[in-house]
């Protein structure tokens, strides 16, 4: 499942092994909810060296079902023709997020359709038929994610639920035991923590997630608590940080001895007009940029960077043309990838700190 290729501080590059191929960390993983990352053909992924997407067991249960998508495809990657590895999230965090009526009980989750308002339920058990319906090559343990500021015994009520959800995951028989990764709660407490990642590991998952994070609390609270509990975690075992992060917040994760990562804002954001460069975040929509014949990140080779001017892509967003969010998303999830290549090469060349250094002083420089 996994080789640990080196360390530098408490940074590592590793190379995971899953059925569709070998994933080199750290590494980004693109959001593609519904079967699409949004704005890309799986081409462009290909180009860009997306080693995995995610993929979402509420959303793609909700629509178009995942018999279907097991009917007419074999599974997410026969579906939408995408041959690397994906992992899907459980789907508890996006009822909780998409679903604003929900009900826990032990069973499971029962909320309404935000598409339609049909009743439905999602349990560990039923979560893990979908994943399994999905074929997707890494599997998310059905979990609470705790809304934060949480009380220290809300938080442990919770992830005494997920504990008894991830023992529930573990008992289905999934056709490949090899692929379910846990999610360790418990909120910014470390002793939390430690205990539930101490009663995941009796259960034995071939991999690790820290859920309940970027959920609202202060980033110097999450960047404080990973460096203070990643290196705690088991050596041998992928690790993954879920719903990390902007660039920065990536960098800490990977200082702290993070593998893994997913983000939906360079996506998201992209549509809004923002591009992620060297020299930090740019809004195109801003009249500064209305002659400017620069590439969007002079320091970017991608193709869109190669090609189009900020002057040229400002008109088409404040237009409104379709191909604005295409070039922006391009290079958005390009940047992304290539920091966490420039980051692995770094680490195995021991250098990580010198890099999250340069990389730190540019892009926070204000250039505009
Ligand atoms: C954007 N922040 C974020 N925090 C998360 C926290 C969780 C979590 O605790 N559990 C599960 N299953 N998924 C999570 C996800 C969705 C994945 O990106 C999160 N996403
Ligand atoms: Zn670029």
């Amino acid at each position: 499942m996994i080789k640990v290729e080196g360390y530098s501080g408490k940074a590592r590059a590793t190379t995971i092994t899953t059925e569709h191929g070998e994933i080199k960390t750290p590494i980004f993983m693109p959001v593609g909810t519904r079967a699409s990352v949004k704005c890309m053909w799986q081409e462009d992924l290909y180009e860009m060296n997306a080693q995995i997407i995610l993929g979402n067991t509420y959303h793609l249960y909700l629509r178009p079902g995942h018999e279907l998508i097991e009917k007419v495809g074999g599974g997410l990657h026969g579906f939408m023709n995408w041959d690397k590895p994906i992992l899907t999230d459980s789907g508890g965090f996006q009822v909780f997020s998409l679903s604003d009526i929900n009900k826990i009980t032990e069973e499971g989750v029962t909320f309404s359709s935000h598409i339609d308002g049909s009743k439905h339920l999602i349990s560990p058990e039923k979560s893990m038929e979908i994943q399994k319906g999905l074929g997707s090559d890494i599997v998310m343990a059905f979990d609470e994610c705790p809304k934060l500021p949480a009380t220290k015994d809300t938080l442990r009520e919770s992830m005494e639920l997920t504990l008894r959800w991830a023992k529930r995951c573990i008992d289905y028989k999934l056709r490949d035991y090899q692929k379910l990764f846990g999610i360790v709660q418990g909120g910014l407490h470390k002793d939390l923590r430690t205990e539930c990642m101490q009663r995941l590991e009796e259960m034995d998952f071939p991999g690790l997630a820290l859920g309940g994070l970027s959920v609202g609390e202060k980033n110097e609270e999450m960047v404080d608590f990973l460096n203070d509990f990643v290196h705690t975690m088991p050596d041998q075992k992928p690790r993954y940080l879920m719903g990390v992060g902007k660039p920065l917040d990536i960098l800490n994760g990977i200082r702290a001895g993070i593998d893994m990562f997913d983000c939906v804002l360079p996506t998201r954001n992209a549509r809004n007009g923002q591009f992620l460069t060297h020299d930090g975040p740019l809004n195109i929509k801003n009249l500064r940029f209305r002659e400017d014949t620069l590439p969007a990140d002079p320091s970017c080779d991608c193709k869109v960077c190669k090609t189009y001017s900020r002057s040229y892509i400002r008109h088409l967003y404040t237009t409104g043309e379709f191909l604005a969010g295409n070039l922006i998303t391009y290079h958005n999830l390009y940047f992304m990838i290539k920091m966490t290549q420039d980051a692995r090469q770094a680490i195995l060349d021991d250098r990580f700190d010198d890099y999250y250094k340069e990389f730190y002083n540019r892009y926070t420089s204000r250039k505009w």
